[in-house]
Formats: structure tokens, sequence, C-alpha cells
């Protein structure tokens, strides 16, 4: 079944536009003109309950834009989506219940002069949790991301590691099943991301909670998201298996081969060195190519260690966002 069915889906803001000066601006007052933004085009995607998947695509592609569509902040100009069987911006009590958006830009939302305590109970009692499960909700998540010495400061006081915990903490306490992740780890430094990406990569598993998720960094997409979905320009460029986007992107593949006899005429006619340092020799070979070279490589030298290495993701975003999928 799936939990986030996105059909059509389209988003036009209208900029208002002025030109420079003081008659400009009182010009805009009696005839205001107005430009077209495009943000999102026919976007069309479903998520199954339970995957987490990752919506990439390059500054102003139109991502945070779905995601507030998708929770119900936005109302679109055309197409539908639903989730968990709702319309995201009806808002209906049930469906705010079942979902969070979580906003790397704006880990907390509410009264910052609230303690992280405070705010977590205030959040139960929103969202009419039981003091039970309350309880015992918050003495899990405040293991997990570490929220002893947090919990009596004011929410306005912390680092943006420490609101990001909390901004998770206050979103995931009524257990969410549907979980919008808006560049969760922006601005982290790499230990706080890292901490991020492993609770998030627990909270996933262990819940079993369906995950769209939007980052720039490829930490987050390569530990979180088996499956992307790549828009630019507000639509679907390439929906499917991480892997086989690098495949469709790269024909190539890099060997790594430490050969301590090897001089650069062994590899003529067999793979294009790329680079070399010491033993140690980067070759690149056709994807189709990588068992018959490494075999021949195998038996024409003497080998002491050998790996096969796909691009970097960050290598096929670059050529996805530059020349397209
Ligand atoms: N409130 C708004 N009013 C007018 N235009 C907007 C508004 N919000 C976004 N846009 C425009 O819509 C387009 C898509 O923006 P959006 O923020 O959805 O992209 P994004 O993929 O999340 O970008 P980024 O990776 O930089 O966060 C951009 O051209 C942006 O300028």
């Amino acid at each position: 079944m799936s939990a986030v069915v996105v059909d059509g889906l389209s988003m036009t803001y209208r900029v208002p536009v002025r030109e420079a000066g003081l008659k400009a601006a009182f010009r805009s007052l009696v005839h205001r003109r107005y430009r077209e933004v495009e943000a999102v085009r026919d976007l069309s995607f479903e998520v199954p309950a339970g995957e987490v998947v990752g919506l990439l695509g390059p500054n102003g592609a139109g991502k945070t834009t779905a995601m507030k569509l998708m929770s119900g902040l936005l109302h679109p100009t055309a197409g539908s989506v639903e989730v968990l069987g709702f319309t995201p911006w009806q808002r209906r009590t049930p469906f705010l219940k079942q979902i969070a958006l979580v906003r790397g830009s704006q880990p907390t939302g509410g009264a910052q002069e609230l303690t992280v305590l405070d705010s977590l109970q205030y959040q139960r009692v929103l969202y009419d949790l039981p003091e039970a499960g309350y309880h015992a909700g918050l003495d899990e998540l405040a293991e997990l991301l570490e929220l002893g010495p947090l919990l009596h400061r004011q929410l306005r006081a912390l680092s943006l590691g420490e609101k990001m915990r909390a901004g998770l903490a206050l979103s995931l306490l009524y257990r969410p099943k549907v979980l919008f992740l808006d560049e969760p780890t922006l601005g982290l430094d790499v230990s706080a991301a890292a901490a991020i990406r492993r609770f998030l990569a627990a909270y996933a598993t262990q819940t079993g909670a369906t995950i769209v998720l939007t980052s720039h960094y490829m930490a987050d997409v390569e530990s979180l998201c088996r499956r992307l979905i790549l828009v630019d320009h507000g639509r679907v460029q390439y929906d499917g298996p991480r892997e086989e986007l690098a495949a469709r992107l790269s024909p190539y593949k890099l060997l790594r081969i430490s050969a301590p006899a090897a001089v650069k005429e062994d590899f003529d006619g067999v793979a294009e060195v790329v680079a070399t340092s010491g033993v140690s020799w980067d070759l690149r070979v056709p994807r189709d190519d990588v068992a018959s070279v490494t075999s021949r490589l195998l038996t024409s030298l003497d080998v002491v260690d050998l790996a096969v290495e796909e691009p970097s993701l960050e290598t096929v975003l670059d050529r996805a966002y530059r020349e397209g999928v």
C-alpha cells in the first residue's frame, strides 16, 4: 500500500514585481504587477508504506514546495496528493496526528521561550497523548537523541545541532507514520550530522515509518535512501534505485589495484589509467568489461589488492544536475 501518492501536482507562486525607485513604489500601490513562478510542475510519484526515499534536486528545483504541499502547508495550483488516504491541505486532525514535517532551516517551531521539556509537554496536550505513552516515548527519544542535558533549557538558547535534536523529539513524540524531512542536517557539524543520521536510520527501522527526505548532503542520502526521486525545474527527472542512477549516468567503474611491480605500459590496451600513486593504480573501466579486465590483470600482474568502486553519488548527481538524466 502506498503511504504517499502524488499525481500531476503543480504549484505556481504569484510574486509581485516592482521596478526600483520611489515612483515605481507609488505606481505599484495602484497597479500591482505579478509574475508567475512555476515551482512544481506535473509531479507524480508514489511512496510505499515503510520506504525511505530521497527527493533530490538542485537549488530551486521545487523540493521544499513539494514537501510543503505533501504536508498540507500549501494548496496546489493543480493535481492531487494523498497521504495515508488524506488530502494534506484539508489539514484534518487525524492526518495531522500521523505526519510530521521537520525542516533543518527551522528545526523547532512554537514559542522559543519555552524549555525543551515544556515544549514536549505542550506537544503531549496538543496531540492528546496518553500519560503513560508520553513518558515511555519521551524516555526513549531522550536517550536516543541525548536530550537529558537539554530538557530544562529554552529552545531559543540551543545551538543548531541541539535545536535539531529537540525538533526531532517534538515531531516524533506522537510517532508519526509519515515523516517529511527537509534538509535535516543543514548547517550541522560532521558529528552532529552523523548522530542525526544514525538516529533517523534507527527510527526508520524500529518504527517502519515512511520517510521522504530532501538533502544536499550525500552522506544523508547514502545512509538513508535506497530510492531516489530526482526533480529539476519542478519535474521528476529520475525515479528509481540509487545504484541504477549511477549506472545510467556513468558507464564506467573505478578499478583500484595495488601492484608493486606494475609499470604504466602494463595497462596499455587493457584499461585507462586515471591516477597513480606509489604502487596503487586507479583505472577507468567500462561497466561491462569489469570482469574481463579484472581477470586479465590478475593473470598478468602480481596484484596484492583490488577494489571495484562506483563513482561517488556526488559525481553522479553533479552530472545529472548539469546534463540531465
Ligand atoms: N513563497 C514563495 N513565493 C514565490 N516563489 C517561491 C516561494 N517559495 C519558493 N519559490 C520559488 O519556487 C522555486 C522552487 O523553490 P523551492 O524552495 O521549492 O526549491 P528547493 O528545491 O527546495 O530549493 P533549495 O534546494 O534551494 O532549498 C524557486 O524558484 C523559488 O524561488
